[in-house]
């Protein structure tokens, strides 16, 4: 088992492939762990030095009391990069994990070579949803959510013809309460808008075409705010690592090309 630990957290990682090769980071989103990417991994190109992590509360990390700050979550990510002496990283993040790596990007620019936003915005959804959300989930629990959740989550074909899905619904109620709440804190309070404007990296978006979280429109909003180019994934929800790994590999394979 790989942990990164911190005077306030154990964080449990995955760091794999040749020490010395090019190092492509994931972060997970909302309600998922590093598992997220395991279709995704074998259909990118040999050599890379692949490094995942669960965020606080998720996976196997430690789960500390909500609420979390965007600013925590950035600087669980850096403590990842910086115990692991990584350095021009391709940070390719999903979602909230978007949040993490634009916000990670703006804080050490040392670290980064180059981004990668699937799914993300630098502001998600309202104040008042979130807390909603939070209100909600801390009363009757995360399972309560989980039907309109998994909808946003992935397209109806994906849904109905895949056993597989019930797992993904599994992992979604296995996140502890402290850590979906605490990132959906974090999330009401984030809005990156200036700070991704800021920007001077190589930065690729892209969304699922049916993505019901994070909407193509805003993904593409994002992506104009820092000159990326944005892509748009076919028949996919709000994972398309998940559902699309093919397509998202593809995306991803020529923009590690073009970021040599
Ligand atoms: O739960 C959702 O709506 C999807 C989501 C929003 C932020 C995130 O990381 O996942």
């Amino acid at each position: 088992m790989q942990t990164i630990s911190t005077s306030e957290i154990r964080l449990h990682i995955r760091d794999e492939g040749p020490r010395d090769g090019r190092v492509v980071m994931f972060g997970n989103s909302l309600g998922t762990d590093l598992r997220v990417w395991d279709a995704l991994l074998p259909l990118l190109p040999a050599g890379l030095r692949i490094i995942r992590f669960d965020k606080r509360g998720h996976g196997l990390s430690d789960a500390t009391p909500a609420p979390y700050a965007m600013d925590d979550l950035v600087a669980d990510a850096e403590a990842v990069c910086d115990g692991l002496g990584l350095r021009d990283i391709t940070f390719v993040g999903l979602s909230i994990g978007g949040l993490i790596g634009q916000g990670l990007a703006a804080k050490r620019p040392d670290l980064l070579r180059a981004l990668v936003l699937m799914d993300t915005a630098a502001k998600i959804g309202t104040a008042d949803m979130w807390q909603d959300r939070i209100d909600t989930i801390n009363r009757d629990g995360i399972d309560a959510l989980a039907g309109p959740i998994l909808e946003r989550w992935f397209t109806p074909g994906f849904r109905a013809d895949n056993p597989e899905f019930a797992l993904w619904r599994n992992m979604l109620n296995r996140t502890t309460v402290a850590g979906y709440s605490g990132c959906c804190a974090a999330i009401a309070g984030a809005d990156l808008t200036e700070n991704t404007r800021a920007l001077h990296l190589p930065v690729m978006a892209m969304a699922g075409d049916q993505d019901g979280s994070t909407s193509p429109d805003l993904v593409r909003a994002t992506a104009e705010l820092c000159g990326a180019e944005f892509h748009l994934i076919a028949d996919a929800g709000h994972i398309p690592c998940v559902e699309q790994p093919g397509a998202t590999a593809k995306l991803l394979t020529d923009f590690l090309e073009r970021t040599a």
